[in-house]
């Protein structure tokens, strides 16, 4: 079905080291459809990161099949799946992983950029539309910790992207400036995108349409799931 975005089949990833085999991700299936706003909770340690990397193709199943706007992440190779973060899937991580050197506005930019393409109108567009059209031109020193992070938003959507992955996005911020991420991220859901956010906030539980909970890699159940 065109609207959903995302697909995430029995997808499995283990880490072998010579003293044993953890699966860090058993057999997980989810999707996300355009305007919907994921919730995967769970505790430390049950996989949650391990899904943002396969999901966002900086890592690889061992078994399963992710596709992302239809595309199937395992057809690809690294440079594909890279380019396929520049074009159609954008992540947030818990550091804001800006570049300190830059403006906002030319942080937002580099994904374009990247491409070949003139970013700074495009960018200008994104700001705005999370709300950071006016400190457009500061370093990421002389922002909030909220507002760097919603820099990280407008980076990882530029360019027509629609699928947003996060991991503990708010985890370094303050109750109110995390409230304002989730509420962000509602608002850019409203308006098409779909979101999937790794998180254990229990704020993210609230904002979401549906939460599915992660433990021992499993997902054990999922709350507004579409059947
Ligand atoms: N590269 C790796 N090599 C070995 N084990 C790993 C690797 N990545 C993750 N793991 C293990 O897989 C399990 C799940 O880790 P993961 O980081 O995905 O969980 P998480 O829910 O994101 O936890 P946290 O919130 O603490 O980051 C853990 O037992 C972890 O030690």
């Amino acid at each position: 079905m065109t609207s959903r975005l995302l697909v995430v089949e029995n997808v499995s990833r283990s880490f072998a080291s010579t003293a044993e085999t953890v699966t860090a991700v058993r057999d997980v299936s989810l999707t996300a459809r355009a305007g919907e706003f994921v919730c995967v909770a769970g505790a430390s340690g049950s996989g949650k990161s391990t899904l943002v990397n396969l999901i966002t193709g900086l890592d690889t199943a061992d078994t399963g099949r992710i596709l992302v706007e239809q595309v199937d992440l395992g057809l690809l190779d690294e440079s594909a799946r890279a380019r396929l973060r520049l074009t159609t899937i954008g992540v947030v991580f818990q550091e804001h992983n800006l570049i300190e050197e830059f403006t906002a506005l030319e942080n937002v930019a580099l994904p374009l950029e990247a491409q070949g393409l003139d970013g700074r109108a495009r960018a200008l567009d994104q700001l705005a539309r999370v709300g950071l059209a006016d400190v457009a031109h500061r370093m990421p020193h002389q922002l909030s910790g909220g507002q760097r992070q919603r820099v990280g938003v407008a980076r990882a959507l530029v360019g027509d992207r629609r699928v947003l992955v996060a991991d503990e996005p708010t985890g370094a911020l303050d109750s109110r400036a995390a409230r304002e991420l989730f509420e962000l991220i509602r608002a850019l859901c409203d308006d098409g995108m779909v979101a999937v956010v790794c998180s254990h906030d229990p704020m993210c539980r609230e904002i979401a349409d549906t939460v599915y909970e992660m433990s021992d890699g499993r997902v054990r159940t999922a709350v507004g799931a579409p059947v």
